[in-house]
């Protein structure tokens, strides 16, 4: 469990984290999301004892990062600048953290197999790829055994593959009963892997939610309907009240009307249907759409463009 209550970070006159209150519970993967510069690697930062709060706390397990005896038994974590000495061979890095944690050496072997790197045991550092330096980040995190992850957007340099494996292995972490908090940028992938999410931006919560919730509460549903006949069956929806945009591969994405509806008004018209399914709207779309409401619909990096968080579906289609 990481509980976070109230804190708080200044640089100079800015507030990048201000008054943050949210738990992250165990036996779930927390997706940690806002936009660039929204505040999330120094809330993480600030749960890892490596940045002074100004105010508030952040506690793991019920205690402050400071206290912990051991920490990686307690919390791992992988954070975008923790890099170790170039020199040192990947086993050489994890003995040493190990020994200095009072971890048993067999679980040097165990992590790097977990992580499959170990064929690369003595190689050193310095000559790892981007996403081997991501799994050596993530085998240190997992050296400890430790019941709390914190992940600072583990996904950064891996490929297909690796994206895959890092999804199997956090969902089982939190299978275990673990709390996983990470971060990413990489909406697809959150909506695969989240159980639950807690949205910022500029410093402030937006949400803390569950996935399931959070789609539902501000989603907005849509049918696709594809159709040889997509202008004429396009004025007809409009003419009973439903909004169509046209997407660019030629289908249409109808807001305001149900499938039944829009095919029983398709067979009336004697337009054929190649495709009539209900979406929910897509993570990124929604997230955009909660971003832009959270920052007055600008100004956010990554996601302040107000006719993009009014429904990215919208931003790409055409109404017909
Ligand atoms: N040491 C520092 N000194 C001054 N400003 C800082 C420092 N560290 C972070 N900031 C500022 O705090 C704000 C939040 O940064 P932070 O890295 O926490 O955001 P983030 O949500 O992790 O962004 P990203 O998604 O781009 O990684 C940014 O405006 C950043 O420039």
């Amino acid at each position: 469990m990481i509980d976070v209550e109230d804190l708080t970070k200044r640089y100079g006159p800015a507030t990048v984290v201000g008054g943050l209150t949210f738990t992250v519970r165990p036996g779930a993967v927390t997706g940690f999301l806002g936009p660039n510069g929204a505040g999330k690697s120094t809330t993480m930062r600030m749960m890892l004892g490596l940045t002074r709060p100004d105010a508030g706390s952040a506690r793991i397990g019920g205690r402050p990062y400071s206290e912990l005896t051991h920490p990686l038994r307690h919390v791992g974590a992988l954070l975008e600048t923790s890099a170790p000495h170039r020199g040192l061979t990947a086993r050489d890095h994890l003995l040493w953290l190990a020994r200095s944690n009072r971890i048993a050496r067999g679980r040097v072997r165990e992590v790097l197999e977990t992580v499959g790197l170990a064929d690369a045991a003595r190689r050193r550092v310095g000559t790892f790829s981007l996403g081997m330096g991501q799994r050596l980040g993530l085998a240190a995190a997992l050296l400890g055994d430790p019941p709390v992850l914190v992940l600072d957007e583990p996904v950064n340099g891996l490929d297909t593959e690796g994206i895959r494996w890092l999804r199997d292995l956090l969902r089982s972490m939190a299978a275990e009963g673990r709390t996983v908090l990470v971060s990413s940028h990489l909406m697809a992938e959150m909506s695969r892997v989240a159980d639950h999410l807690v949205v910022i931006s500029r410093g402030r919560l937006l949400a803390d939610t569950g996935m399931a919730d959070f789609m539902q509460r501000h989603g907005r549903p849509y049918v696709r309907v594809r159709t040889p006949h997509a202008e004429r069956l396009g004025r007809e929806l409009e003419r009973h009240g439903a909004t169509p945009s046209r997407t660019p591969d030629g289908a249409l994405d109808v807001v305001g009307m149900t499938a039944a509806e829009i095919s029983r008004l398709a067979a009336e018209g004697g337009s054929p249907l190649h495709e009539l399914s209900t979406h929910a709207g897509s993570l990124e779309e929604i997230y955009l759409q909660v971003i832009g409401e959270g920052t007055g619909g600008g100004g956010a990096a990554g996601g302040g463009d107000p006719g993009r968080a009014a429904g990215g579906r919208e931003g790409r289609n055409t109404h017909v």
